[in-house]
C-alpha cells in the first residue's frame, strides 16, 4: 500500500501551518519527518492520519491501512500489559500477541497493571500495540519519547522488521533513530505564508 500525499495544505486551530506538501511513502521504507518545534509535524501525522482533513490537497490512503502512535499512550492503565495487547488485538482482529511481547521485552512485565508501569516501559507497551495492528503504515509521533538507548534500538529493529515485512512507517522525530535506511523529510521550508483564519476551526476537541 503506498501512501501518496499531494499539494496538501494543513491546519491547526484553524490557521495554516504547511503547504504545499508532496511525498510518497512506499512499502518496505520509512520517511522520518524533521522540522523545529511548532512547525506542523504532529499536524501532519493527523492529518495522514484521517483525523483531520486537510485544508488544500489530498493524502492518498485508506485510513484503515494505517496505526496511528501519538505522543499519548493511550493505555487502559487497570489493565495488564498482557490484557492491553489482548484488548487492541482483539480491535484490530488479531490473535498472536507474542512477537509483540517479544519485540519490546515485555515478558518480565507482563501481568503487571499497566498504570503501574514507568514511563519508558510505557512507552514499550504503547509501541508494541503496533505490532498487533496487523497494519501496513505505521504512523508515529515521537514514539521514542522516555525511551532509554536500548529501547530505542529495540524500537529501531521493530520498525527495521516491519519494513522487511513489506510495511512503511512515517514517523516524526527529534532525535537519530539509527535508521539508516530512513529517507528524511525536513518539513521546515514548508512553513505557510500568513493566511487569513479558516472559519469553524474542527480540533479544538483534540486538546
Ligand atoms: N488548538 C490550536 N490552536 C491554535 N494553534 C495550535 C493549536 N494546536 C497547536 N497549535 C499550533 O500549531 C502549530 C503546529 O503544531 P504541531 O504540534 O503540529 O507542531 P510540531 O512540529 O509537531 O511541534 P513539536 O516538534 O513541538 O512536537 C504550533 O505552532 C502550535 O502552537
Amino acid at each position: 500500500m503506498i501512501l501518496s500525499v499531494q499539494d496538501l495544505t494543513i491546519t491547526r486551530g484553524g490557521i495554516p501551518v504547511l503547504e504545499g506538501l508532496n511525498f510518497a511513502l512506499e512499502p518496505g521504507r520509512a520517511l522520518v519527518l524533521r522540522g523545529p518545534n511548532g512547525v506542523g509535524k504532529t499536524t501532519l501525522l493527523r492529518t495522514v492520519a484521517g483525523l483531520q482533513p486537510p485544508l488544500e490537497g489530498r493524502v492518498d490512503c485508506p485510513p484503515e491501512t494505517i496505526a496511528y502512535a501519538a505522543h499519548s499512550d493511550g493505555l487502559k492503565a487497570m489493565l495488564s500489559v498482557t490484557e492491553n495487547l489482548r484488548f487492541w488485538a482483539d480491535v484490530f482482529g488479531q490473535k498472536d500477541i507474542s512477537a509483540a511481547i517479544s519485540a519490546f521485552d515485555l515478558e518480565a512485565l507482563a501481568d503487571r497493571m499497566a498504570g503501574t508501569l514507568s514511563a519508558g516501559q510505557k512507552r514499550r507497551l504503547g509501541l508494541a500495540r503496533l505490532l498487533v495492528t496487523g497494519r501496513p503504515i505505521w504512523v508515529l509521533d515521537e514514539p521514542t519519547v522516555s525511551l532509554d538507548t536500548a529501547s530505542v534500538q529495540m524500537f529501531a529493529e521493530a520498525v527495521r522488521a516491519h519494513l522487511k515485512g513489506g510495511g512503511s512507517a512515517l514517523i516524526a522525530t527529534h532525535i537519530d533513530l539509527g535508521l539508516e535506511e530512513a529517507d528524511v523529510f525536513d518539513v521546515g521550508p514548508f512553513r505557510a505564508k500568513p493566511r487569513a483564519a479558516q472559519a469553524g476551526a474542527f480540533d479544538e476537541g483534540f486538546l
